[in-house]
């Protein structure tokens, strides 16, 4: 048995998914190991199709593997779904029209029968954490695309689950509101101690963000390269220029390429 305090929040143990298709399977996921500590910034990047999604939606849940095992905070995927475990932030905002934002992030409360006050009180304590207080009552197309990305991050993180599984939540913005809400996900990560599984197609995000870097390749989808940061904790955004940074750059887009030569 391991430690409560060391064992991983979520790990993978020779995880295969084969999806059957028309066109013959598709080997999304061969051979995954992965542990992720507790309050890790691990970040998944790798060409189109490599199993970055496949492999947040089997953490959440969303599909089963064809073998191996995967373990959420101690629990089979399924009992930690239950117990609300994690939030999910995907690519697209996807806040409803209809609802003010308030309304949005409450949604997932009401459904699960969350009292009224606890739903306020959550409202108040995520859009402070996103930094929308003022924003409340407005409706979705009131804010730009970053303030609505960062409107369904505050929807994920309603229910305090301590894991937050985030899906190229800012690969449709621009390169300037990206970098801003890179900081403010750092922020928010140093403040609330959260562990997050984060899938990117942009190397300087991955660098920035993560304290763990995957690389993945494609057909069959699989882990060329799993990199530890050694940048600190507390980082400018000006770190990018440093030596330390572009050296592990440099490695990501090796294993990039590595894995693109093997097709
Ligand atoms: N439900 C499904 N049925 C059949 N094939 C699927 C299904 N979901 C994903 N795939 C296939 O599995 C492979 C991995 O897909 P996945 O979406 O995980 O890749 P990805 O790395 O997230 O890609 P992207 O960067 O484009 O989002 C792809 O070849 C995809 O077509």
């Amino acid at each position: 048995m391991r430690d409560i305090a060391t064992a991983p929040v979520i790990s993978a143990q020779n995880l295969n998914l084969t999806f059957q298709t028309g066109d013959g399977p598709v080997h999304a996921l061969k051979d995954v190991n992965l542990d992720i500590a507790k309050g890790e910034f691990v970040s998944f990047i790798g060409p189109s199709g490599c199993g970055k999604t496949t492999f947040l939606r089997v953490i959440a849940d969303l599909e089963q593997p064809t073998s191996g095992t995967i373990s959420v905070n101690g629990l089979s995927s399924e009992a930690a779904r239950k117990a609300r475990a994690y939030g999910y932030v995907f690519q697209a905002a996807g806040l409803y029209p209809w609802r003010t934002i308030a309304g949005n992030i409450k949604l997932p409360l009401e459904i699960m029968g969350y009292s009224r006050a606890d739903q306020d009180s959550r409202v108040k304590k995520v859009l402070e954490l996103v930094e929308l207080s003022g924003f409340a009552r407005k409706f979705p197309w009131q804010l730009s695309g970053g303030m609505q990305q960062r409107a369904s991050i505050a929807r994920a993180l309603a229910f305090d689950a301590d894991i937050l599984l985030m899906d190229e939540p800012f690969g449709a913005l621009d390169e300037i509101v990206r970098d801003r809400l890179n900081e403010q996900l750092l922020e928010l990560w140093a403040r609330t101690e959260k562990t997050i599984a984060f899938v990117t197609h942009s190397i300087p995000e991955a660098v920035y963000l993560s304290t763990k870097i995957v690389v993945m390749s494609p057909r069959p989808g699989r882990i060329s390269d799993v990199i530890d940061s050694p940048l600190p904790r507390e980082r400018p955004l000006d770190i990018r220029d440093t030596p330390e940074f572009i050296e592990i750059a440099h490695r990501v887009r090796e294993g990039l390429r590595a894995g693109h030569l093997d097709d």
